[in-house]
Formats: structure tokens, sequence, C-alpha cells
């Protein structure tokens, strides 16, 4: 595309140099360009892309768009946010995909990625063919692209959208975090339908307060409604048992649907059995009920299957198909995943990592336990200090037997992470190791017949990152080799 078509969209700008070179690629890490890249400096968290400018021009980039005065040959076009025009740009250049898929995002601090997985599930099932996006990768007819965001930059979002597009893909479901809404990584999405979870306390070493983290979730409800085809139904589907949802039903001007437990609801479960394997309820919607037995486990996975049902019956799905989809779910991997190694005791891993999830992993074990609780709980680096107490209060809270150890301190001193974290705990017993395996050795060794030991944190990852080196490590398979370990012993 010519730049000057590509630019076409943007409503300010100066342009600076000469020609009309054609553009292949849209491209902000100057690491990544290949000749064609119309490269965007983003001023960013950690560094200032300005400075990669005349290195992205060296490897090939005809043109680049700047917030500042940068010195290279080629064209610059000087706009006030690069990172707007970036997703200005990027819909306009894929031929805006978002407005011919049937789109749907999830936001909220936990369940998106459940969530999303659970909705792909449904639409399959009911014979919509569905592409995912969001922290276990990008999913579409068989096919998987890991990615380094839950939410990836406004780039590769379109350009994957318009892959999809010409696979045959219908409708994309989305996870959509707080760091994307604030950055307008999804700014153009032309979304059907937004979904809300929850919302507790992450994230505050990005968002300063509450307050600011629920503004920036509320602009995925906010954007909603924006529409560029009034045949379509915008929707917000949202959680009636979160505080939050009376601030977003005011900020959206599409139409609501409302999902519950506790409070009346459009959408909701009531009769619930919780056991160590499976969940049980009634499915409510308008005075009809259906049953529903599912594998998923805890009061939290029935929101995350309501939020999901609310998005297909927007859609018009048939109620039975939903629930036939919703019952075949296995869970979603590292979301309290059984580690079965043929020992007398329960292994879960799960993907806990602020005190609100992990709370709900603990009062669905508490609700099924025979014996005690070993919780295994550290606190990522480089992310929200504030979280750290609380986490570890909630750990000692619930558990018979508390282990504080490393998540991925990044490039924080793991000792110091603890520190922060028995904050929160003084005067309370707990046992400390900062080595992730020798914690999870440990537990195993411990465990007594009916024992559960949680792993929290972690889940699916299959990496621990210390300083910047990411080794190999998957909380799953350390479980499995200590269960080995204890029984050939
Ligand atoms: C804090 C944060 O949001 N960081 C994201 C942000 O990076 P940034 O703005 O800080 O970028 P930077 O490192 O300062 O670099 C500035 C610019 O220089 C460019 N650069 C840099 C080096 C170079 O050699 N050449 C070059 O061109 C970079 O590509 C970038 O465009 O923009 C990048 C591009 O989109 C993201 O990859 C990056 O995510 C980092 C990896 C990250 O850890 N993000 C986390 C906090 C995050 O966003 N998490 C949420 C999920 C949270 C949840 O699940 O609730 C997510 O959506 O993933
Ligand atoms: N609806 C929910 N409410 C509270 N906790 C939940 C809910 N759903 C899942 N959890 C807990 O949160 C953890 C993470 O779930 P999930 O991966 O679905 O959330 P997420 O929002 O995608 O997280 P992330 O922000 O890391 O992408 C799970 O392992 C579980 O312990
Ligand atoms: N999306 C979350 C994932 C946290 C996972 C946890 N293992 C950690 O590293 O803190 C984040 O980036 O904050
Ligand atoms: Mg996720």
């Amino acid at each position: 595309m010519k730049l000057s078509k590509c630019i076409e969209p943007l409503m300010d700008y100066t342009l600076s140099g000469d020609g009309d070179p054609d553009i292949t690629h849209l491209e902000i890490d100057s690491r990544k360009v290949q000749p064609g890249a119309l490269f965007f400096c983003i001023s960013g968290t950690q560094l200032d892309g300005h400075q990669f400018a005349e290195g992205a021009e060296k490897l090939g980039a005809r043109a680049i768009v700047a917030e500042k005065p940068i010195q290279v040959k080629v064209p610059v076009i000087y706009v006030s946010d690069t990172r707007r025009a970036l997703a200005v740009i990027s819909d306009y250049f894929y031929g805006q995909p978002s407005r011919k898929l049937h789109m749907i995002g999830v936001t909220g601090t936990n369940g998106k990625t459940t969530v999303t997985h659970l909705i792909k599930a449904i639409q399959d099932h009911a014979g919509l063919s569905t592409g995912l996006i969001g922290t276990m990768g990008i999913k579409y007819n068989g096919k998987e692209v890991p990615v380094a965001n839950t939410t990836p930059e406004s780039s590769l979002l379109q350009k994957e959208f318009r892959t999809m597009l010409d696979n045959g893909v219908e409708s994309a479901v989305m996870e959509v975090s707080s760091h994307a809404l604030h950055q307008g990584r999804v700014r153009g999405i032309d979304y059907d339908i937004a979904v809300f979870t929850n919302l507790t306390q992450d994230h505050l070493d990005y968002h300063e307060t509450m307050k600011d983290y629920l503004y920036a979730k509320s602009l995925l409800f906010s954007q909603l409604g924006n529409t560029y085809d009034t045949d379509r139904l915008k929707a917000a589907v949202l959680n009636e048992d979160d505080a939050a949802t009376e601030t977003l039903k005011h900020m959206t001007a599409a139409h609501v649907l409302t999902y519950g437990i506790d409070h009346q609801a459009d959408l909701k479960a009531e009769n619930i059995r919780i056991t160590s394997t499976g969940t049980a309820f009634d499915l409510v919607i308008k005075n009809k009920r259906w049953p529903v037995h599912m594998k998923l486990i805890g009061k939290f996975n029935i929101y995350n299957v309501l939020a999901a049902l609310s998005a297909g019956y927007l859609k018009g799905l048939s109620v039975e198909t939903m629930i036939e989809a919703v019952e075949k779910v296995e869970g979603v991997a590292g979301r309290f995943e059984a580690v079965r190694g043929g020992q007398d005791f329960t292994v879960i891993v799960d993907y806990s990592h602020t005190a609100d999830s992990l709370e709900n992993a603990l009062q669905t074990i508490k609700e099924f336990a025979q014996g005690r609780i070993i919780t295994i709980a550290g606190c990522g680096g480089d992310r929200d200090r504030t979280k750290r107490p609380a986490m570890a209060k909630t750990a000692v809270k619930y558990s018979d037997l508390a282990i504080f150890t490393s998540d991925n301190p990044r490039t924080e001193d793991p000792e110091q992470i603890l520190s922060d974290m028995e904050e929160g705990v003084k005067g309370e017993a707990y046992k400390k190791i900062v080595d992730r395996k020798e914690a999870i050795y440990y537990a195993v060794r411990q465990a007594r017949v009916h024992d559960i030991i949680l792993i929290a944190g972690k889940g699916h990852e299959t990496y621990q990152i210390i300083g910047t080196d990411k080794i190999d490590f998957d909380d799953r398979k350390v479980a499995l080799e200590a269960i080995k370990e204890r029984y050939e012993a």
C-alpha cells in the first residue's frame, strides 16, 4: 500500500520529506524491521522508540511515524500520539477486518483466559468458526501462534484478524488487558460484545489507583456502541455480583445483559453443587431452567461459564447446544489443573497470581478438602508490589502449611519479593523457600494421604524469568518429578 494511502485515516499529521513509497508492513520494533516497513517510534515505559529511528531506516524502513523530531532521509509523518496512529493505520492497512468479524472482547482482573476459551468452545461447537487471542496465544483452525502479551499491539492484532478472515474465521474472541486499553492497543476494533468478569486488585504498579485501573477497564465498554454498522447488536455482558458493574453500566451506550449468582440477573446460576471432580448448577434465564454438569471446578468457574453463555446467548445460539459444549470442556491448561502421578494426595497447579484469585482457588479447595491444605505461592517481580502482602495473607489464611517461594522474580531480588510478602503475615506460621523447585519438592515430601497441594501463580507457564534469563520451568513437570522421587525413595 502506498504511504499516502496508509495515512488516509489520520486526521491530524505533518508530513516531512518527499516520496510516496510502497509500504509492505507496519513495525514498532526496530529489531524486526525489514525492507518496506513503516516504522512507528513509540515512547515506551522503558525506552524511547525515537532513538531507534535511524536503525530502522538502515534496515529498510521506507517511512517513519514519530511524535518528536528525528533525523532520517525517508519521509516522516509527525503525529501527537504514535500508538494512536499505529492503531488507526493498522485497522485501515489490513482492511478493517474487525468490522467483518463477530468481535468479542473480554476484560476483568481474573477469568479472561477461561472465559475466552469457553466462548471459543461454545461457538465452535455451534458451528461458528472462532479465533482466539489471549495469554495462551492465538488459536484458530487448529493453528497456534505464541504471543508475548495477553493483548498484543494493534498492528499484530489487526494483522491476525485479517489472516483469520482470509481463512474463514467468522468470530474472534480476545482477552483485553487493562494495559492494552490504556495504551490504545485495541483502539479501532469494532467490538460487538464486551464482557466483564470482575475487578479486584492487580497491576497497581502500572495503574496508580484502583480508580485508574477501573477507568482503563471501562474503556472497552465506553468504546462499544460507537457503531459502524447499525444493524449489528452491540452489547455489554456484565457481572451483576461485582461492584464495578454499576460504573460500567453508566459507561456504555450499548445494550446490557447481566449474569450472576448472588444478585438477580438475566442469566443466573442456582442450586450450586461443587465437588473435587466437577460443578453442577441450574442455569436460569427468564424463569426457564437448565441443569448443567461441568468438569470445571469452583464457584468462580460458574461465573466464567455464565459470562461465556451470555455472549453466546446474545449471538442467538441455542442454550442446549451451548450447555453441551460447556459440559465437554475439560478445563484450561494451568487453571486448576490436577497433576496425576499416582500419588495418594492431590496436587493442583493454578494460575492464581492475585489475592482474589488465590482466595477463590483456596475457597474452592476448602469445599472438598478432606486432608490438609498445603499452598505454594509467590509473586512476580517487576509487577504490583502492593498485592504481595495480601497474597501471602490469603495463602496463610486458608492453608495448614503455606510455603512462600519465587514466581518470576524478573529483575527484582527474589529475597526482597519474599520480604514484601512477609509484611502481610507478621507473627503467623509459614515457610520460606526461595527456590521454586525446592519448594515444590518440599511440599510433596510433606504431603500425607488426602492432603491437597496448591501450586499457585504460574499455571501453564513453561518458564521462569530470573533476571533477564528465561529458564525452562513447568510446575506440572516439576511436581510430577517430585512425586516420582518420593515414591521411589
Ligand atoms: C509495561 C508495558 O505494557 N509494556 C509493553 C509496552 O512496552 P513499552 O511501551 O514499555 O516499550 P519499551 O520497552 O519502553 O520500548 C519502546 C519502544 O521501543 C521499541 N524498541 C525497543 C528496543 C529496540 O532495540 N528497538 C525498538 O524499536 C519497542 O519495540 C517499543 O516500541 O509495549 C510493548 C509492545 O506492545 C509490550 O510488549 C510491552 O509489554 C511488556 C513485555 C510487558 O511485560 N507487558 C505487561 C505488563 C502487559 O502488558 N501485560 C498485559 C497483561 C496483564 C494481564 O494479563 O492482566 C498484556 O496485555 O500482556
Ligand atoms: N471468575 C473468576 N474470578 C476469580 N478468580 C478467577 C476467576 N476465573 C479464574 N480465576 C482464578 O484466576 C486464575 C487466572 O484465571 P485466568 O487465566 O482465566 O484469568 P486471566 O484474567 O486471563 O488472567 P491474566 O490477567 O493473567 O491474563 C485462575 O487460575 C483461577 O485461580
Ligand atoms: N498477566 C500477568 C501474569 C502474571 C503471572 C505471574 N506468574 C507473574 O509472573 O507475575 C502479568 O503479567 O502481570
Ligand atoms: Mg489471561
